[in-house]
């Protein structure tokens, strides 16, 4: 079974039919597979070789430099190597598909920055003062001294930023719902992305011991790009392990990857997959990966009864009860890295800091 391709010229060149025609072949990919490359995205290749060639130069800061940017209370800045070990168990179509407690022996021997929406992209009503004490709403940080890191970084967050929203219509699309009912609730996404680096990993590799351990995404819709050096691979439904490498097309540029997270999957009923997924870096060499999570706005409710009946007839109970977007966020990021992040100050936060605090 091979990941499938989604062009997405036809998005561009006619868009009302071509909007249909990709919801198509994207519940056909989402169905079964759970993972697709999109080709003719739009991101200009420039883009994508500048922030790489910028991830690259983060990376090789003197961990004393890195450790400065420590990641910090609102899920922003520097996680060094091997600090951070995925626990939650992963399901796919609501079954346990990692029993990841059983299977992960080590930390991920990833190193990453991450940096989220800013924080000024709130809602317009609030002052920054207050807005910055919210859940997951506080400034990113920046390495000092490379204005070109943060630029390259911003300007390719705001390239995923545009097709982010144009794959999001194209998911309403698929669930035969009106994009624009929801448009609101993208205006201000919750965006993570992630520049992770995977140094080469001892051979043979120890069982247990993963780049990155299998797991699904948590969000919405995910979009990921990788150098060449291999090593991420993708659960199919028959629970085979298949490699997901990067994939450069005829006219000499990158597809991304795009997966589902579970709020999708849970959205749709569990119709739409959120597969598994590893990284084992066996290839000797330093692997270099950028991954945007495209979520929705905190408060947004997700229930399947609002997307009609098409994933669940009328006469069905949908599998999930309806609940926020933040709620499920928080529970995953309080279970996989509270402990890890440092207040502005360098002191270790509260475990549940932010439990009472507003959730938007
Ligand atoms: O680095 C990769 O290729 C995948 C990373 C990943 O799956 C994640 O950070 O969620
Ligand atoms: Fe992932």
């Amino acid at each position: 079974m091979a990941i499938p391709v989604i062009d997405l010229s036809v998005l561009w060149d006619s868009p009302a039919d071509g909007l249909s025609e990709v919801a198509q072949m994207f519940t056909c990919a989402f169905q079964e597979m759970g993972f697709a490359y999109i080709t003719n995205h739009h991101v200009p290749q420039s883009v994508i070789e500048r922030v790489f060639a910028q991830h690259r130069c983060f990376h090789a800061l003197p961990l004393e430099e890195k450790n400065k940017i420590r990641l910090n209370q609102w899920h922003r800045g520097y996680l060094p190597l091997a600090s951070y070990q995925v626990k939650s168990e992963s399901k796919s179509k609501g079954v346990l598909v990692e029993n990841t407690k059983a299977i992960v022996k080590a930390p991920n021997q990833s190193e990453s920055f991450i940096i989220n929406h800013e924080h000024f992209e709130g809602p317009p009503d609030l002052k920054e003062e207050e807005l910055f004490n919210r859940y997951l709403q506080g400034p990113n940080q920046w390495p000092h001294g490379m204005p070109d890191f943060r630029e390259a970084v911003l300007a390719y967050y705001h390239e995923l930023k545009k097709l982010a929203l144009e794959l999001s219509k194209v998911f309403f699309a698929a669930s035969k719902t009106d994009f624009n009912r929801f448009a609101s609730h993208f205006q201000r996404p919750s965006i993570g992305l992630r520049m992770l680096h995977y140094p080469p990993q001892p051979s043979p590799v120890p069982e247990g011991v993963f780049g990155s351990a299998p797991h699904c995404d948590h969000g919405f819709i995910t979009i990921l790009s990788q150098d060449d050096i291999g090593g991420l691979e993708v659960k199919t439904p028959s629970g085979e392990w298949i490699p997901a490498p990067n994939m450069i097309t005829s006219n000499g540029e990158s597809a991304f990857l795009i997966n589902l997270g579970d709020t999708a999957s849970k959205w749709t009923n569990d119709c739409l997959r959120a597969t598994p997924h590893r990284v084992i870096n066996r290839s000797g060499r330093d692997r270099y990966s950028i991954v945007f999570f495209w979520d929705p706005q905190l408060d947004l409710v997700i229930d399947t009864r609002d997307l009609g009946t098409h994933w669940c007839p009328a006469d069905k109970k949908p599998n999930y009860e309806p609940h926020t977007y933040g709620q499920h966020l928080r529970n995953l990021l309080s279970n996989n890295y509270a402990e890890l992040y440092y207040t502005i100050d360098g002191a270790n936060s509260e475990h549940d800091q932010n439990k009472e605090k507003d959730m938007n």
